[in-house]
């Protein structure tokens, strides 16, 4: 059987969020954002192994709230992140030992569900890199440096990108290695892997996996887990 491991970057100021507690610990009705995320890879039985990566200065905090306290027990490893998402999730990729693929999920998407792992999980095996997507409901506009309409893309063709993002491990190590090499930075991991030539495979994810960024998130997160509950 393959050796699937979760990448779950954590190691985020949360700035926009405006709180004094960094939002990864935030309190999601029962528990924290972080454990929300965490606990759906923890029960899916496709996992083999996760890899938190976190602050320096939180990794003991994270440790006893969230990962010994929920006996969160697949967790092999948590790191200490980098200066941005880029760095932290490369860190947590030198620090795998051995899969055949990655999966690479934000700690602020409390949300996800099973359903979206397995899909993920199935479909990687064929198409190597996958990421999960959902259509986009506004009009987008390309503006330019003077804040005027520079290009309205067709909006049939726009998705917008979420996690999990899931590949095989060789392409997406030797992905990151080029890029931080080569100096090149980009928002989310497929973009990466895009540069390879690597076709990159979306999937269709849900309006309801928020990434949590500002305070209103946490509101919208909390009804969609109690309309779940019911
Ligand atoms: N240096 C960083 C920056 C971000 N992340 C993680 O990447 C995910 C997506 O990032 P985002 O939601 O933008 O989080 P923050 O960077 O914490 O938010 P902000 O920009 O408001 O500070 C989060 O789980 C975040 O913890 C990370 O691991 N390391
Ligand atoms: C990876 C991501 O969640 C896809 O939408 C997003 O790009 C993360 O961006 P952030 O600026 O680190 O929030």
């Amino acid at each position: 059987m393959e050796s699937i491991t979760a990448i779950i970057p954590a190691a985020g100021q949360g700035k926009r969020m405006k709180s004094k507690l960094n939002k990864q610990y935030l309190s999601l009705l029962d528990k924290p954002v972080l454990a929300h995320t965490v606990e759906v890879f923890q029960n899916c039985d496709l996992i083999t192994e996760i890899i938190v990566v976190v602050k320096e200065d939180e990794i003991d905090y994270c440790r006893r709230k969230v990962i010994e306290k929920y006996n969160y027990n697949k967790v092999k490893a948590l790191i200490r992140g980098g200066q941005s998402r880029q760095k932290s999730v490369h860190n947590g990729l030198q620090s795998v030992d051995n899969a055949d693929y990655v999966l690479i999920h934000d700690g602020a998407r409390p949300l996800l569900t099973e359903d979206m792992l397995c899909r993920a999980v199935d479909q990687v095996k064929d198409y190597k890199a996958v990421g999960v997507a959902v259509p986009v409901k506004d009009t987008i506009k390309r503006i330019d440096n003077d804040g005027y309409v520079a290009e309205t893309p067709v909006r049939d063709k726009l998705w917008a990108i979420q996690t999990p993002q899931a590949f095989e491990y060789s392409l997406v190590s030797e992905a990151y290695n080029k890029a931080m090499k080569e100096g090149i930075s980009g928002t989310d991991t497929s973009i990466l892997v895009e540069r390879l030539g690597q076709k990159v495979k979306l999937i269709r994810g849900s309006y309801e996996n928020l990434k949590i960024t500002t305070p209103e998130d946490l509101i919208n997160a909390e009804a969609i887990i109690k309309r779940r509950q019911q």
